[in-house]
């Protein structure tokens, strides 16, 4: 098995590359690839780190080595927001960037599972669907939005609003990754009653989790710590899939389409990707009403990364 993130000097880049690091199976290869010179010494860095788990970095020039023979390649590559501005503000930025890397993914392992991190990720998706399409080696199961932070955020907020061990909490969160596109699934979390303003107060806070940590940094970035944990479950749960042991989370798939192309919903991970992406089950009034406000936003988000290239 082969891991490589791009991107990986950056702030999710590295804390995501420690756990990878200390976490992924015995005998895995973790490739670490970024255009800024300090990659080198992060591989180095972490490969005095007692594990099983191979590092190598590669610099700006060296993408193509980075990339042969990977299984699975995360991109957290590009430039994260500040205080004002919202996700959509990073497309001019990020779009090229996720298109120029993804093109790497075709030219040198185009059967690896992709997981873009990417803001803004309800539009770098299908910027990297149309690329790999382009090149004739898109296959739905193998390309993913990450949107497991949403997940880990809703499970944090839950179990503090209820001092609940948050090991025991799961909520779906559907939809997209931007402002009112992400949809937690409030009423499915087991076990729990919440009043009409809860549902509302917690929603609201998840979607606005991301703004929340933009704000406290002040300038100085966006979530890396919790967005490391976030696409470090995704990884490791896409390498149980991989090799057999099947196991689902939510992500931002090509789906049946019954609201959009890319839609994120509970994906059974198995050994081709997304072996089943499954349905999200009842849902109540209130998230029907969020869902119905916000699929022209994300269609939106969506026609924006077809109509890039
Ligand atoms: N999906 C999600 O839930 C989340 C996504 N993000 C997004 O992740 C991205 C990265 O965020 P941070 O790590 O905080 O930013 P950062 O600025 O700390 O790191 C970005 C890294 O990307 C590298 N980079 C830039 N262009 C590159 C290229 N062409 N090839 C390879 N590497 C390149 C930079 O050298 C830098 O090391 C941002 O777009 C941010 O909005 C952030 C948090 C959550
Ligand atoms: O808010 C941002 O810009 C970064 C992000 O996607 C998140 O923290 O959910």
């Amino acid at each position: 098995m082969k891991v490589a993130v791009l991107g990986a000097a950056g702030g999710i880049g590295q804390a995501l590359s420690l756990l990878l690091k200390t976490q992924l199976p015995a005998g895995t290869e973790l490739s670490l690839y970024d255009v800024a010179p300090v990659v080198p010494g992060v591989a180095v860095d972490l490969s005095h780190i007692p594990t099983d788990v191979k590092v190598t970095g590669f610099g700006k020039d060296d993408l193509a080595s980075a990339l042969v023979g990977s299984d699975i390649v995360l991109i957290p590559a590009g430039v994260p927001r500040k205080p004002g501005m919202d996700r959509s503000d990073l497309f001019n930025m990020n779009a090229g960037i996720v298109a120029n890397l993804v093109q790497g993914v075709a030219d040198n392992c185009p059967d690896a599972c992709v997981g873009i991190i990417t803001n803004p990720v309800n539009t770098t998706v299908p910027i990297a669907k149309e690329v790999l399409k382009k090149n004739g080696c898109y296959d739905k199961r193998k390309l993913f939005g990450v949107t497991t932070l949403d997940v880990i955020r809703s499970e944090a907020f839950v179990a503090e609003l209820r001092g609940l061990n948050p090991a025991n909490v799961n909520v779906p969160v559907i939809g997209g990754h931007s402002g009112t596109t992400i949809l937690p699934l409030l009423s499915q979390v087991e076990g729990v009653e919440f009043t009409e303003q809860e549902i509302k107060d917690l929603t609201h806070r998840i979607q606005n989790a991301g703004t929340e940590v933009v704000e406290a940094k002040a300038g100085g970035g966006s979530a890396t710590l919790s967005m490391g944990q976030a696409a470090a479950r995704f990884c490791l749960s896409l390498v149980k899939g991989l090799q057999g042991q099947d196991t689902i989370e939510c992500t931002y798939v090509e789906g049946p389409g019954d609201h959009a192309t890319f839609f994120a919903q509970p994906v059974r991970l198995g050994k081709n990707g997304a072996e089943e992406v499954l349905p999200y089950g009842e849902i109540s009034a209130f998230e029907k009403q969020c869902m119905d406000d916000m699929l022209d936003g994300l269609k939106g988000d969506i026609q924006q990364g077809v109509d890039f290239l």
